[in-house]
């Protein structure tokens, strides 16, 4: 048999054998285990920052009232935290805090050596104007990106402190080698938490974007050239298979509580999952996809933010 047939062979058994895998076992992207590998990293980062400097990297996280599910991450962010050696220096404030109370914990942050990374966690009440309060925050120490001079720099391209959750959507492209250049890129929702910056990274690693929303005629239309989809609408089953591309890479942001069948509370993202992870590629789990992977960016931005004031 000569080479080129041998390789022919060889070829068409490696397809029949990785093509029914590939449908039926789509590949998660596993955000709770490249989570725990960064935070890991991060810890060690953090000791030696800390012998070498004399102090750990510090964060502090601004809440206000009593939100159930804020509380539950501002804990989740908190004990992140704990586990990879950064400082809290987080404040809560009752629902009706006053705007001038929380801009004076701001500059007061702003001016602290000990303080790194400073972040309101939204929503916050509807008395109070978070726009504002974004803009008081230092923007070297603005860990969630959202001042608008990061803002800025990341439409110039730019290096500077990303929003997390696009941040972590990225790190979870790059660690399993999706190569996004000349991709079509599909962005559902606009939010400037999400929507706005990941399209804006995705455009900055040559992918073609589109983004889509609420008002967008035909989106079914849209979302089935996408190669790499993003839902960040917080909508539970808003993206059904039939809206899906066969093997696309799937990203699924949403958060949602919803009660089951069983009548239970049960976390579910934007994506018909059972039934979109039988046609794609890639996709994120929730929990354990994209939301871990936010929490993580936060403590690395604090980290950044750190080394750059020790540089
Ligand atoms: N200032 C900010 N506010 C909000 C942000 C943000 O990035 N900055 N994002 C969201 C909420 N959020 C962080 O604040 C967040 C949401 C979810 C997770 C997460 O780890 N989810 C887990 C499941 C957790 C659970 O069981 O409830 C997962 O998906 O596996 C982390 C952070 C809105 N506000
Ligand atoms: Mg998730």
């Amino acid at each position: 048999m000569s080479d080129t047939t041998a390789r022919k062979i060889i070829k068409v058994l490696m397809i029949s054998l990785t093509l029914p895998m590939k449908s039926v076992y789509p590949q998660l992207l596993d955000g709770k285990a490249l989570a725990q590998r960064i935070q890991d990293q991060l810890k060690a980062e953090v000791e030696r920052l800390k012998s070498t400097y004399g102090r750990p990297p510090g964060l502090a996280v601004l809440m206000v009232g009593d939100h159930p599910a804020s509380a539950a991450y501002v804990r989740n962010k908190e004990r992140a935290c704990t586990k990879v050696g950064i400082a809290s220096f987080g404040q809560h404030f009752p629902a009706d805090v006053s705007q001038s109370e929380i801009e004076q914990t701001i500059d007061r942050l702003n001016q602290d050596p000990n303080v790194d990374g400073i972040l309101l966690q939204l929503p916050v009440p509807a008395h109070l104007n978070a726009v504002y309060l974004l803009h008081k925050i230092d923007p070297d120490k603005d860990v969630d990106g959202l001042h608008p001079l990061n803002l800025g720099r990341l439409l110039r391209g730019e290096r500077g402190l990303q929003s997390c959750t696009p941040a972590g959507v990225m790190r979870l492209l790059r660690e399993y080698r999706i190569d996004l250049k000349g991709k079509n890129a599909v962005v559902v929702g606009r939010s400037i938490l999400v929507g706005k910056p990941i399209a804006l990274m995705l455009l900055e690693a040559d992918a073609t974007v589109t983004i889509a929303h609420s008002r967008t005629k035909n989106l079914a239309e849209l979302t089935r050239q996408a190669d790499i989809l993003i839902a960040a609408v917080g909508r539970p089953n808003l993206i059904t298979a039939d809206q899906v591309k066969p093997n696309a890479i799937v990203i699924d942001v949403g958060i949602n509580r919803v009660i089951d069948a069983q009548g239970k509370s049960r976390l579910v993202g934007d994506v018909d999952f059972d039934a979109v992870r039988e046609m794609s590629q890639f996709i994120t789990p929730v929990p354990g996809g994209v939301g871990p992977m936010t929490v993580t960016m936060l403590l690395q931005n604090t980290v950044f933010s750190y080394t750059r004031t020790h540089s």
